[in-house]
């Protein structure tokens, strides 16, 4: 079957349709439709080795898919260079950090500015660290942060590039109560201003205050997308999810 891309004007901020990526006889993307809407945060989970990495992959132009169709805001950018995908405005995290480890955490801030759109950058920089509680660890180096504190510097930098969509690869596993709840009030506040999220999630309790639908993977497909009410009370999805080592 042809994709049908939809109708500009009426364009999710996301549109995958047949996206298909094997590593050797691994076929990690098995044929994946999805969409994720303009101001939406939508959740991806889904047993380890489900696909969700490499479909954020294969988004953010890390990997090349073998076929199918990536629209980001009406571009095509399916095998397009990771950093002509971010100038267009699609930002992600890692889930370990990328960090310049011997600059401040403001210099951190400020270089992913530079990397994008510079105007306004220290503004926004000093904006970011209010929003994220690290003014007063504004002056040391990045080496010298908690584990949690540096995620939240890794959120930072994505936020300092103004992206329309940001991709978060598991943003609060493992970090304290404290750190989770700054991110995910950052992510509301983001959301506010219109920025669109897509969400790999392990903690439940995370997809469930966080995100409006949840789209579940298996096999390198989509399985199934909704609330999250109907997720957990659909027994089938919940035993693929819950039923293998997460
Ligand atoms: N670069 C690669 N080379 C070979 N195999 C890969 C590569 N990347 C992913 N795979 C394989 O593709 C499948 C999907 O992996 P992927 O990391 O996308 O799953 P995931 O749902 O993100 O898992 P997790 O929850 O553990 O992060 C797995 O079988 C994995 O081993």
């Amino acid at each position: 079957m042809t994709a049908q891309a939809p109708a500009p004007g009426d364009q999710p901020i996301l549109f995958v349709r047949d996206v298909h990526k094997h590593f050797g006889g691994i076929q990690a993307a098995a044929g994946v439709d999805l969409e994720v809407g303009r101001g939406e945060i939508a959740g991806l989970i889904g047993p380890n080795g489900s696909g969700k990495s490499t479909l954020f992959n294969l988004v953010a132009g890390m990997e090349t898919p073998d076929r199918g169709q990536i629209l980001f805001d009406g571009h095509e950018i399916g095998g397009k260079k990771a950093y002509t995908i971010a100038r267009l405005g699609l930002a992600r995290t890692f889930q370990i950090p990328a960090l310049f480890e011997n600059m401040t955490v403001s210099g951190n801030l400020l270089a992913a500015a530079a990397e994008g759109h510079w105007h306004g950058a220290q503004q926004r920089a000093d904006e970011t660290l209010a929003l994220l509680h690290l003014e007063p660890v504004a002056n040391n180096r990045a080496s010298d942060l908690s584990g949690g504190q540096q995620k939240l510097l890794e959120f930072g930098r994505v936020i300092m590039r103004q992206a329309s969509l940001i991709l978060l690869d598991e943003v609060t596993a493992g970090v304290h109560p404290n750190i989770r709840k700054i991110i995910l009030e950052a992510i509301a506040r983001l959301r506010e201003q219109g920025t669109s999220f897509f969400v790999i999630e392990h903690d439940m309790e995370m997809v469930r205050n966080v995100c409006d639908r949840i789209i579940v993977m298996d096999s390198g497909r989509v399985v199934t997308s909704g609330a999250f009410e109907d997720i957990v009370q659909n027994s089938e999805v919940m035993q693929t999810y819950l039923g293998r080592p997460q």
